[in-house]
């Protein structure tokens, strides 16, 4: 089996099973997601996706060959760029402004997520570093095309649904897929890159929930 087939075993296809019958994700297309949860979850994710950015640089500059390099790095913008353009369309649509996403700062489940992302590209090995963003890419990439085939009554939620189903983000994803096949990885490392795929796929989950239970700090 292939690096990336046996991470997805262990740690990534129980939690997808989960993560695709959660009431926030079933709801952005049966039309019962109701708008403060996604306003919530665009918010949070305008603050992921800067720290996610910073951690795809991080992996860019460990990596050991020159296509890798190039890639992460061309990721670590584009993480950006999202961040710019889908998402001030959506708070637009949504009635926010980057404002408002200043205002809010970083929930609970945002902030523990982006702190492991961070600690764990900045202090692990590379493939370590690779299997703790992995999940970002491969669950949305998924998550979108299932979105897609079952389709929403909602323009805000499509627009969403659109760009991380789409052909583009699919290439994307294959290519990380590959870089991560192509990993030279010792037993012990294995070891701490599936706890790690693990972790980031149930902080995948974790995001979604928190926004569907509008989750606050407690004081
Ligand atoms: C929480 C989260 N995970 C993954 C992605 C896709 O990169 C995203 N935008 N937000
Ligand atoms: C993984 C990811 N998510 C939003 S942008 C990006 C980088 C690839 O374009």
């Amino acid at each position: 089996m292939t690096f990336s087939g046996e991470l997805w075993a262990r740690g990534g296809a129980g939690v997808y099973d989960e993560i695709v019958r959660h009431p926030f994700i079933t709801g952005l297309t049966d039309g019962t997601l109701d708008h403060d949860a996604f306003r919530y979850f665009i918010v949070q994710d305008s603050h992921y996706l800067r720290a996610y950015s910073r951690a795809l640089s991080l992996v860019a500059a460990r990596a050991t060959d020159e296509d890798a390099v190039s890639m992460f790095a061309l990721h670590a913008a584009n993480a950006i760029a999202v961040e710019r353009e889908l998402h001030s369309s959506l708070l637009g649509s949504l009635g926010l402004t980057t404002a408002d996403v200043e205002a809010t700062g970083s929930k609970p489940t945002t902030t523990a997520y982006m702190s492991y992302l961070t600690a764990v590209c900045a202090t692990g090995t590379y493939a370590e570093a690779v299997a703790a963003v992995l999940p970002c890419y491969w669950i949305y990439r998924d998550v979108g095309r299932e979105l897609l085939k079952r389709s929403s009554p909602d323009p805000v939620y499509r627009e969403w649904i659109e760009t991380y189903g789409s052909d583009e983000f699919d290439a994307v994803v294959e290519s990380v897929l590959a870089v991560t096949d192509a990993l030279d990885v010792g037993a012990s490392e294995r070891e701490r890159c599936h706890q790690h795929f693990a972790t980031t796929c149930r902080y995948e989950w974790m995001f979604w929930d928190a926004a569907y239970t509008k989750l606050d700090w407690p004081v």
